[in-house]
Order: C-alpha cells, then structure tokens, then sequence
C-alpha cells in the first residue's frame, strides 16, 4: 500500500491507482487516476496561508455560522425519477431532525468554531477501516415517504435534484461565504484540471453542515443532467472520504441472483477491492477453484454474443444460469482510496466515469463541519417547471488566487 508522500496523516492507496502530487497556489494538489476508471479525484491540501487568506475558508466558516443560511435536515423529495437512488442522501438520523443548524451554531460560535477544527484534527483516525455499511443498493428500495436527509442543507443556484422544487436560493441574495465559495471551485478546477476545453462554470452550490454523529454513505454523484465535474470545499471539522467500486462492478450479480452484464473492470482494481479470482471453494467432494477472472470475462463475452445474434431467451436464461456456474456470491468492494480532508480542503471528482464505477461516502470526525458542493445542472435537462424563478448568472470569477500564489510551484511526481 502506498502513501502521499510525507505527511502526518496517511491515506490509504490501493495498489490500482496512480498518485501524482504537485504544489500550486499554497495548495498541495494530489491526483488520482484509477485503473480502467477514465477520470481522477483530485485533493487539493490547503495550508495555512489558505486558510488565513481574507475572505478565505477561515472567514467562510466565521460567516457560515454567524448567518441564516436556512440549513434544515429537508425532507426527501419524492418523485418517480428519483426513487431507486433516494438512500443517496438517507444515513444516519439524529435527534431534532428538521431543525435549523445556524440557531445551533448561533449560540457560540467563536467557541464551535474552535471546537470543530480541534476536535477534527485531534480525534480522526484516518487509517482506521471504513464500516463496510449494508449494501446500499438494496436500501434504495427501502425508501419510506417522509424521510428526512442526513445532514442539513440548503441548495444555491440551480434546483438539485434531491432538494424539493423552491426551496433553492438565488446566489444573488446568499451569503457572501457561498459565493465566494462558488467562485474558489471554479478557480480550483481551471488550476487543478488544467483542462480549458472542460470547463463549465458551476451554477449549483448544495451546502450540508454536519453535526456530530452525522455522514453521508456511499453514493454516487452520477444524476442525469449534470456536468461531470463535482468540487467540494470543506469547511470545520476534518473528514475521511472513501471511495469504493460499486457492488454490481465488483461482483456481477444482481440481488436476485442474475449475472449483470457490464465488462469486468480491470483485474488490479478488482483485486485492489478484495477480489481474489479462482479462489478455492469447498463442494461436498472436492476443492474447486471458482469465480475466476476468466470466467467473469468468458461469461460477459459470451452474453454479448447472445445479445448481437437477437436471442433474447437465450441471453435471459443463461444471465440467470450464469453467476452459479461461476460460483459468484455478492459481496462489497473493499474502498480502494481514503484520505483524510481538513478545513479548506478541495475535492474535485472529474470525469463521468468516477460516478458511474465508483461511490464515496464521508464521513466527519468533529462536532461541526460544512461541505459546499458545486455542480453543473445542464439547463435544458430541466423543464420548464423546474427552472427556479430567478436567474442564474455566470460566476463573476472574482476569486484569483493572486494572494495565495507562490513562486515556483514544483513540478508534479508521480507514482
Ligand atoms: O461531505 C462532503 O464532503 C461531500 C458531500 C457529498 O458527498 C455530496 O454532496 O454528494
């Protein structure tokens, strides 16, 4: 297992993936790209020149929790398209459930804010295994009306999905720390991606404000109609963020026992995720060796055989006869990449297929922490019913970096 190089808190690197670190604007910028996953996780490391800068996170989280910024525990909206994936933002409940979190941290913030940021650094244990949770998937049918979300938040800019309609704000009229935020993730994905040709401004801001006891589990951030570049900022206590191969990646075999025809991913990143192929399984009378990569890659290749010819009940029968012949069992993926994230810290997740073979889950360590999520919503993926009443205006791309700019910035090392 690999680490990021010199530092006093170790992420957890599986062996599928290739770090690249370099240092810019004060930031110490680490990339991860994955094998057979086209995309990277990008973890910007502020210092604290960062985090001291003026109007920087130090004076987002003082503004965070000195103003109103209608954070509630919101109920789930409930529509058909969004059902099966509702669990994205169900987890853990907590007392109060639809309470504001500024009256919370109204009552003294100086000292919550100090609180947060000392209870975050002293007490994570950022090489601690992430909970294997129960398979998720199988929650999304679970889903009772009237479930409340994990956190509190409140929406800026365009609707989100899972925010009920008119209950987003018009960047227009939010707090200067949400602006300013939106403006510093789109400065961070023109200097972190280095990509002008995959530039979108962000025109989605979902803001949660975690008190203690309270994450968010493993889900995907892949929605129809968003832009493929998500980017966080996280504010207070630190966190651990996991990512992890989606169960039906892993082992291809639906809840009910159907070979879920998707190309293997890649042999290293499977591995890298606890597989171990032809391991040896016990029947009554002999040792066999089973579920082996080849067979997984025979049995796929065989499918889409039966699919070009037409034969639909030939491809139904043998979907079904398929996972026991290869003696497939479900299980979840182990996390192949965890790492620490404290006050200031950056995540950008690039690329559509980071969502679709992967999920992350976060999960804080302090009493009070805030992460400010930027999207893209493509406009026309809305109807018009769904378009909020006020205008969304381009990022004015206020923020620079100049005050935080350092000379030389190092050149990139990889491994
Ligand atoms: O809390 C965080 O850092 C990330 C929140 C998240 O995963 C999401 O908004 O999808």
């Amino acid at each position: 297992m690999a680490t990021d190089g010199p530092s006093l808190i170790k992420s957890s690197v599986k062996p599928a993936i290739c770090t690249t670190i370099r240092y810019c604007h004060n930031y110490k910028v680490v990339k991860y790209t994955i094998e057979g996953v086209s995309g990277s996780v990008i973890v910007a490391k502020a210092n604290q020149k960062v985090v001291s800068e003026l109007g920087g996170p130090n004076d987002m989280f003082r503004e965070m929790q000195s103003k109103n910024i209608g954070l509630e525990r919101r109920m789930l909206r409930k529509t058909a398209d969004v059902d099966l994936k509702l669990s994205n933002y169900q987890g853990d409940f907590v007392a109060g459930a639809g309470a504001n979190v500024s009256a919370v941290a109204h009552a003294e913030p100086a000292i919550y804010a100090e609180e947060a940021l000392n209870a975050g650094g002293a007490s994570a244990d950022p090489d601690e295994e992430t909970s294997g949770n129960a398979d998720e998937e199988d929650d999304h049918h679970k889903v009772e009306v009237g479930a409340r979300m994990t956190a509190f938040g409140m929406n800026f800019g365009m609707p989100y999905k899972f925010i009920a309609n008119g209950e987003s704000q018009s960047f227009d009229d939010a707090p200067e720390a949400i602006r300013a935020a939106r403006s510093r993730l789109n400065w961070a994905q023109r200097v972190f991606i280095n990509d002008p040709t995959g530039y979108q401004d962000f025109n989605e801001e979902l803001v949660f404000a975690y008190l203690e006891g309270q994450k968010i589990k493993y889900h995907d951030d892949g929605e129809k109609g968003l832009g493929p570049r998500i980017a966080t900022l996280s504010l207070g206590a630190a966190a651990t963020m996991s990512l992890r191969v989606k169960t039906k990646y892993f082992c291809p075999i639906s809840t009910s026992g159907v070979f879920t025809d998707a190309k293997p991913l890649p042999l290293p990143l499977l591995e890298s995720s606890g597989y171990t192929s032809g391991f040896k399984g016990k029947t009554k009378t002999k040792t066999q060796s089973k579920d082996s990569y080849e067979g997984r890659m025979a049995a796929w290749e065989e499918l889409q055989c039966l699919k070009q010819a037409g034969d639909t009940d030939g491809y139904r029968r043998r979907s079904k006869e398929l996972p026991r012949e290869l003696g497939l069992r479900r299980k979840q993926a182990d996390p192949i990449l965890s790492f620490h994230l404290t006050h200031g810290d950056i995540v950008i997740m690039e690329g559509e297929q980071i969502q679709k073979y992967l999920e992350h889950q976060v999960e804080p360590h302090g009493n009070l922490r805030f992460a400010l999520t930027c999207r893209t919503v493509l406009p026309n993926h809305l109807t018009p019913e769904q378009l909020p009443p006020y205008e969304v205006e381009p990022d004015s791309g206020r923020y620079d970096g100049n005050a935080i700019r350092e000379d030389g910035d190092g050149e990139a090392v990889t491994w």
